[in-house]
């Protein structure tokens, strides 16, 4: 993995939005598509404030989360809603989106349509992560009741329960993050920067973000 340090965290959001877009770019000179993974969370918004603008062709672009609450869109924890205000606006608007909540009461019911839809994009072209200070990324919990399910085998979505998570989680299966051709993880202040260098010494069952960092760049702004 590489790590970045910034002076400040704006400036990590804008620089982590060009290399995103620059990837999506070159990725659509030599194929009709690509994909792009992003997490939802606190952390993102100003990555895709700046991204939505970016001058590319969205309409070759499918864009999906790395992971969503069980919730209905309209739902103030919902990830979708989210990217709707902040990422799928703009030149972004005519991006296609892969949705990972289906209206159904459980995700059992809902993910075997949508991992189908999702494994005509995969490869991810580009990967958008976060990591919580217990060393999550996406909805990849540690003492998860898939966890194992979700770090290595051939399932695309996982449905997630956690003790750290209020409501049912779908995400994205370490396999299919650590299988993007390329992948970033934006993380701020001292507490996960301490998180990322023990993450970096433990087995991914404790420490799931460990399952994803070798290739990664790692950006880093303390406050
Ligand atoms: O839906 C989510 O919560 C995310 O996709 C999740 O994996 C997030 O990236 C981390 O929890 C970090 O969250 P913050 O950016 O809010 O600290």
């Amino acid at each position: 993995m590489e790590l970045i340090t910034y002076a400040d965290s704006e400036l990590m959001m804008i620089e982590v939005a060009s290399r995103l877009a620059g990837e999506l770019r070159q990725a659509l000179q030599s194929s009709e598509t690509a994909s792009l993974a992003v997490p939802g969370g606190t952390t993102p918004g100003p990555i895709f404030d700046s991204l939505c603008g970016a001058d590319l062709d969205w309409d070759r672009v499918a864009v999906l989360l790395t992971d969503e609450r069980w919730v209905p869109e309209d739902s103030p924890r919902s990830n979708t809603r989210l990217l709707r205000q902040r990422l799928l606006t703009g030149k972004a608007a005519v991006a296609r989106y892969l949705p990972l909540y289906a209206p159904a009461d459980t995700p059992e019911e809902g993910i075997p349509q949508l991992a189908e839809a999702i494994s005509g994009v995969l490869p991810l072209t580009a990967c958008l992560l976060g990591m919580g200070a217990d060393m999550h990324t996406a909805s990849i919990f540690p003492g998860a009741d898939r966890l194992s399910e979700a770090l290595a085998g051939d399932a695309i979505l996982v449905p997630m329960r956690a003790p750290g998570a209020p409501e049912p989680r779908v995400t994205l299966s370490a396999p299919v993050l650590a299988g993007a051709i390329s992948r970033h993880i934006v993380i701020t202040g001292p507490e996960k920067r301490e998180a990322l260098e023990r993450a970096r010494t433990l087995p991914p069952e404790e420490a799931p973000v460990a399952a994803v960092l070798k290739g990664a760049t790692i950006h880093w702004a303390e406050s």
